[in-house]
């Protein structure tokens, strides 16, 4: 089954907004599979997005996305990368689109609330990176019939 890695930012957590974004991915019908609250190291902010790490803004990010704690997350269904990634929206608030979280609740791109793995490879790389495997939870909810065919 697929999964993404998702990760409510600092802005995110210190807006409030942890239940309202949790509750874009459950009512949609995806699975919560893994979850932890934690402040990021210098070392893990800075594997992360180590793919941005010639970018001029990289040091402002790693600042960023380690001064306060952050919700880190594991999520399945079928097209979950994909789909999680329309949730979220556009990289930059002011251009993305209303309905989506980031256009409902951001205005500057390095306050943009939430990460959210953008491909299947890369979301393998980001859960190894956060989550050991025991730390994940391989269930079925209940509600999967009413879901899906
Ligand atoms: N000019 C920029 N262009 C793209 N991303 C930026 C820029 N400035 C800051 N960022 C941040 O870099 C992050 C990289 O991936 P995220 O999806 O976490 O969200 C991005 C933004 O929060």
């Amino acid at each position: 089954m697929e999964r993404t890695f998702l990760a409510i930012k600092p802005d995110g957590v210190q807006r409030k907004l942890v239940g309202e974004i949790i509750r874009r991915f459950e009512t949609k019908g995806f699975t919560l599979v893994g979850l932890k609250f934690l402040k990021v190291s210098r070392e893990l902010a800075e594997q992360h997005y180590d793919v941005h790490k010639e970018r001029p803004f990289f040091g402002s990010l790693v600042e960023f996305i380690t001064s306060a704690p952050v919700v880190a997350m594991v999520w399945e269904g079928d097209g979950v990368v994909a789909a999680a990634r329309k949730i979220i929206g556009a990289t930059n608030p002011l251009t993305a689109e209303p309905g989506t979280i980031r256009g409902d609740f951001g205005i500057n791109i390095g306050r943009n609330l939430i990460h959210g793995s953008d491909a299947q490879e890369t979301a393998q790389r980001e859960i190894a990176l956060w989550f050991k495997d025991e730390e994940l939870v391989n269930w079925q909810p209940h509600l999967t019939s009413w879901l899906r065919e």
